[in-house]
């Protein structure tokens, strides 16, 4: 569950008369979600979703957030927007916390992913990037390869001893194959704002297309592949990291490059950028793993499903990649 900050009745009634969005008629906290509070309201005239961002996320780049959201909404991405305030203000703070209003949107994220949604999020993601290209704020990506060894260094006893291998034997070999190919990072290839996260937990769908994007508080300026590979890693394998789905990769790929024509510098480093993204997200749920308790609200994320992916990727090739197989 992810409901951290309380609010009560009252206090929403005060927070919602400096809007113009009526009162509320339902207030309930949001089951899924990790990082910050997220309640369902409904007013005399409409829906939104009420966030209050917790300690995670940093409250200097929530300026950053709630304007690249705002960009693509205003530029027809399926993206809810921030709602502002009688005096055009999006950021607030409620009970110590930032918080934002954001319009609510319609959809349910896939459980499990189809080729067809794959190929709408590929399309979904183009669009964002080729949306991005005119935003001009940066923000460097806090959890870009410069952070993983030091990240790992973390996953560690107070007399700096791993602990990565009481998650699974497994891993701290898979780690330090991650990190010496990140040794050796793509550089030179195109730049733009990322998403960063593009989960399906991260994406909305109704009748099949893309209803919604959200979630944009890992957004940053670093390379497009980097994002198509985080993408890739996140829709092309069972939930575990055990099976990668090819047809979900052609049509993710495929749905990508009808919007964006990734290079060949781009797509010979895919597979080096995907191991990288699948080393980011082992390292940051592994560190979590230890670090929360086990009876903690929060579900611990498993770690080894993307240490799996990352051993996926560290022996794949480019055409593997768009889900041809090899010798095939
Ligand atoms: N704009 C929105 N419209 C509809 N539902 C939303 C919206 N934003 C968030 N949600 C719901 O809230 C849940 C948690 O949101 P998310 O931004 O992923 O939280 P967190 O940052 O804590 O991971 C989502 O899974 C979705 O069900
Ligand atoms: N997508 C990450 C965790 C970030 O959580 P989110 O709910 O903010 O997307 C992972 O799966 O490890």
């Amino acid at each position: 569950m992810a409901v951290y900050t309380q609010v009560s009745a009252d206090e929403l009634a005060a927070f919602l008369s400096g809007y113009d969005i009526g009162a509320a008629i339902s207030f309930k906290g949001i089951a899924e979600g990790v990082e910050n509070s997220n309640y369902l309201l409904e007013t005399t005239t409409g829906r939104f979703i009420l966030t209050l961002y917790e300690k995670r996320v940093a409250a200097g780049d929530l300026p950053l957030f709630l304007a690249f959201i705002g960009h693509l909404a205003a530029k027809g991405l399926p993206v809810p927007g921030p709602v502002a305030d009688r005096q055009g203000r999006t950021l607030q703070v409620l009970n110590g916390r930032p918080a934002c209003l954001i319009e609510f949107a319609p959809g349910v994220s896939v459980t499990e992913a189809t080729p067809a949604a794959a190929q709408e999020v590929g399309v979904a993601l183009g669009r964002l990037h080729q949306a991005a290209d005119d935003f001009t704020a940066e923000r460097p990506n806090a959890l870009g390869p410069a952070s993983w060894a030091p990240l790992a260094a973390r996953c560690a006893n107070p007399d700096g001893s791993s602990r990565l291998g009481e998650i699974d034997a497994a891993l701290p070999g898979l780690v330090a194959a991650g990190l010496a190919a990140a040794a050796d990072w793509p550089a030179g290839l195109p730049v733009t704002t990322i998403h960063a996260d593009l989960f399906p937990d991260n994406v909305l769908l109704l009748d099949g297309k893309v209803t919604a994007l959200i979630d944009f508080y890992f957004a940053c300026t670093d390379l497009r592949a980097y994002d198509v590979a985080v993408t890739h890693a996140a829709w092309c394998f069972s939930h575990d990291g055990r099976q990668f789905f090819p047809e979900r990769a052609a049509a993710l790929m495929q749905g990508y490059g009808a919007v964006v024509d990734l290079t060949a510098a781009e797509r010979a480093a895919l597979p080096r950028l995907a191991a990288g993204a699948a080393l980011r997200f082992t390292l940051t749920r592994a560190y979590d793993w230890i670090n929360t308790p086990a009876d903690a609200l929060v579900t611990r994320k498993d770690p080894m499903a993307f240490a799996r992916r990352l051993g996926w990727y560290l022996a794949a090739t480019p055409e593997m990649m768009d889900g041809e197989m090899m010798g095939g």
